[in-house]
C-alpha cells in the first residue's frame, strides 16, 4: 500500500479557505449577470494567439479567483512552468524532462535539443517535398499517391485530428490515411482501396514496441511484398518516426528513412515532432511550421502572463474548483466546428492519461479526485444526443465550448446558425427555464391547471450550469497550434495543483502485460490454472490454439 497522503487540505494551506468559500457560495449564475461588466471582467484574450476565453458563465467572482490564484501560488505554479520550459526533470518517475515546447521553438536554435529539432525539421521538409512533388517513387517507379500513418495513442490522435482540421479543401498530391487499431479490419478496410505500388507507410511509434503498431506494420509489409515489391525496395514504401532507431532498423527500415524523436518528448505531446509528419504530408510542410509557431505563442503566453490572465492557468483553476469543491467528476469538450470533430478524442488522451493518477509525485496515495472524465463531440451533433443530460440530468458537468468566429466554409448562413446554437447552449445551461414560467405559458394556452403544473415540471430546465467559451478568431494552423498548447499547459497546471506527475502513464502497462499473457497462453492452448473462470471461458470460446498460425504476416 502506498503511504497515505492526508489530502488537499493538509497539502495546501490555502485550500480550506476555498472550501469555506464554496460552502458560503449562494449565487445563481443568472443573478451574477446583473453585473453588466461581468463578461468583460471574466474574459481574457491572448491576442497573439487569436484566442479569447470567456469564463464569465462560471460559479466564481473576484474572491473565488483570488482564492484559486492563491492555491496556484502555493503550488508554485509559476516556478513549475519555468522548470518545465527550462528542461528540468519534471517527469520524476521516468527521470526526464518533458520538453515538448522545444519542439516548437522559433528562430535560431540555441540549445542541444533545438539543434536536434531543427535538423529533424529539415529532414521532414525535404522528405515531404519529395513525396508531394512525385520525386519519391515506389518500387515500380510510380509516384506515391497514398500515405498511411500506422501508430496509436499519441502517435495517432494528434496527427489525425490536426490533419482533419487543416487539410486544404482542394486536391492534394497525396492522400493521407490513419490506421491505429489492432483489429485487422482497420488496416484491411483501407488496403483494398490502395495500390501497393503507390502506397507509402509511416510507422509512427516513439517506443517502436507498441503491439498495435508492430502488428499493423508487419501486415502492411507483407501486403507490400505480396503486391510485387522486392525485399530490397521496401525502403521506398516504409519510413518511421521513432526514438528507438535500432528497433526500426531491425524491422527493416532504412536508417535514412527514420525521423528521430527523443525521450524528452512524451507520446501524447509528440504531434509537434516527427510524429506530425502526416500533417505536413497531407497539408504541406509550411502548414506544419505555422502550427508550431502558433503553439509557441501560447508557450510564451503561459510563461509570461500573470496568473489572473493566464489562459492555461485559468482553465486549470476552474477545473480544480469544480472537481475539488463541487464534486464534478467529468468535463465535456464541445467544439462547434466540424473540422475539430476529433478534438475531444485527442483531449481525452492528453488529459486522462496525464491526470488519471492515484499517488502524488512522491508516491503517496491521494484521497481527492485527480483526473476527471473527458468526453464530448462536435456541436451541434451532441445537441441531438447527450445535451439532454447536460440540461436536465443530475450530474454537474462543466462544459468547454470552442467556437470559431470566421466561417469555415462558404455557407455563411449555416455558420451563423452554428454560432447561434453554440451561444444558445451555454446560455440555456446558465439560465435554464423555471417551472413557474412554463406553467404560466401552458395555462395561457388553455391547459388545465393540474396538467399544466405537472407538465411544467418535466419541461423545466434548472440552469445554473457552468461553462467556458473559447473563441478562436479563425481556424488556422497557428490558432489551432495555440489551442492545443493551451490544453497541454492546462493539464500541466492541473498536475502541479494536484501534486501529481502528468507525464507518466504506468497504468496502461498492466493491461499490455495481461494481453501478452492471454495471447501467448491461448496460442499454445495451455491456459494457466490460476486464471479466473470468466477470462478462461471467454478465451476458450473465442481464441482457438491456432491463433498464432493464422497470422498473414509471413
Ligand atoms: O508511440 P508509441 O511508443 O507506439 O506509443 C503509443 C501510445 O501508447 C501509450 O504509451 C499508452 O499505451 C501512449 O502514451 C502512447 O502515445
Amino acid at each position: 500500500m502506498a503511504e497515505h497522503d492526508c489530502g488537499l487540505s493538509a497539502r495546501m494551506a490555502s485550500f480550506p479557505a476555498l472550501q469555506q468559500h464554496r460552502r458560503d457560495w449562494q449565487h445563481e449564475l443568472r443573478t451574477l449577470f446583473r453585473d453588466s461588466e461581468r463578461s468583460n471582467r471574466f474574459s481574457v484574450s491572448a491576442r497573439d494567439c487569436g484566442i479569447t476565453l470567456d469564463f464569465s458563465k462560471n460559479h466564481l467572482d473576484d474572491e473565488t479567483l483570488q482564492l484559486l490564484v492563491g492555491c496556484a501560488r502555493e503550488a508554485r505554479l509559476t516556478d513549475a512552468v519555468q522548470d518545465l520550459l527550462r528542461g528540468e526533470r519534471v517527469n520524476n518517475t521516468e527521470d526526464r524532462p518533458a520538453l515538448h515546447t522545444a519542439l516548437r521553438f522559433q528562430g535560431k536554435p540555441q540549445t542541444a535539443e533545438e539543434h536536434a529539432v531543427a535538423a529533424c525539421r529539415e529532414q521532414m521538409a525535404a522528405f515531404v517535398e519529395r513525396v508531394r512533388s512525385g520525386a519519391w517513387t515506389g518500387f515500380s517507379g510510380k509516384a506515391i499517391t497514398d500515405v498511411v500513418n500506422i501508430g496509436i495513442g499519441g502517435s495517432d490522435l494528434g496527427p489525425r485530428m490536426v490533419t482533419e482540421a487543416l487539410l486544404p479543401r482542394e486536391p492534394q498530391p497525396v492522400r493521407v490515411h490513419f490506421v491505429a487499431n489492432i483489429d485487422g479490419a482497420d488496416l484491411a478496410d483501407l488496403q483494398w482501396q490502395l495500390d501497393p505500388e503507390t502506397t507509402l507507410f509511416i510507422v509512427a511509434s516513439k517506443s517502436f514496441s507498441t503491439l498495435e503498431t508492430r502488428e499493423n506494420a508487419l501486415s502492411a509489409r507483407a501486403w507490400t511484398l505480396a503486391g510485387g515489391c522486392p525485399e530490397n525496395a521496401l525502403h521506398k514504401h516504409f519510413v518511421a518516426s521513432t526514438s528507438n532507431i535500432p528497433a526500426a532498423v531491425e524491422f527493416g527500415i532504412a536508417e535514412q528513412n527514420i525521423f528521430p524523436l527523443w525521450d524528452w518528448v512524451g507520446g501524447r505531446y509528440s504531434l509537434w515532432s516527427a510524429i506530425g509528419l502526416p500533417i505536413a504530408m497531407a497539408c504541406g510542410y509550411e502548414v506544419f511550421e505555422q502550427l508550431l509557431a502558433g503553439a509557441q505563442r501560447m508557450d510564451v503566453h503561459f510563461a509570461s502572463a500573470p496568473l489572473e490572465q493566464n489562459l492555461p492557468a485559468l482553465l486549470a483553476l476552474i477545473t480544480f474548483w469544480y472537481a475539488q469543491c463541487w464534486g464534478a467528476q467529468s468535463q465535456v469538450m464541445l467544439p462547434y466546428a466540424q473540422r475539430l470533430e476529433k478534438l475531444p478524442a485527442w483531449l481525452q488522451q492528453l488529459d486522462m492519461e496525464s491526470l488519471g493518477k492515484h499517488v502524488t509525485r512522491n508516491g503517496k496515495s491521494v484521497d481527492y479526485v485527480t483526473g476527471v472524465v473527458i468526453w464530448g463531440s462536435a456541436g451541434t451533433n451532441g445537441q441531438h444526443s447527450f445535451h439532454q443530460l447536460l440540461h436536465q440530468g443530475k450530474l454537474l458537468v462543466p462544459a468547454d465550448f470552442v467556437a470559431v468566429r470566421k466561417p469555415m466554409s462558404t455557407l455563411t448562413r449555416q455558420h451563423n446558425w452554428l454560432l447561434a446554437n453554440c451561444f444558445s447552449q451555454s446560455r440555456a445551461l446558465m439560465e435554464g427555464r423555471s417551472a413557474g414560467a412554463i406553467e404560466a405559458e401552458l395555462l395561457a394556452k388553455g391547459m388545465a391547471a393540474a396538467e399544466a403544473a405537472e407538465l411544467a415540471q418535466h419541461k423545466a430546465v434548472p440552469g445554473n450550469r457552468p461553462s467556458n467559451t473559447i473563441l478562436l478568431d479563425e481556424l488556422t494552423p497557428a490558432t489551432l497550434g495555440a489551442l492545443l498548447a493551451l490544453y497541454e499547459h492546462k493539464v500541466f497546471a492541473l498536475g502541479t495543483l494536484l501534486g501529481i506527475n502528468p507525464f507518466d502513464q504506468w497504468g496502461v502497462e498492466l493491461g499490455k502485460l495481461l494481453g501478452e499473457e492471454i495471447f501467448t497462453a491461448a496460442s499454445s492452448g495451455e491456459l494457466p490454472a490460476g486464471w479466473d473462470a470468466s477470462t478462461r471461458s471467454m478465451v476458450e470460446a473465442c481464441l482457438p490454439p491456432e491463433t498464432e498460425k493464422s497470422t498473414d504476416q509471413a
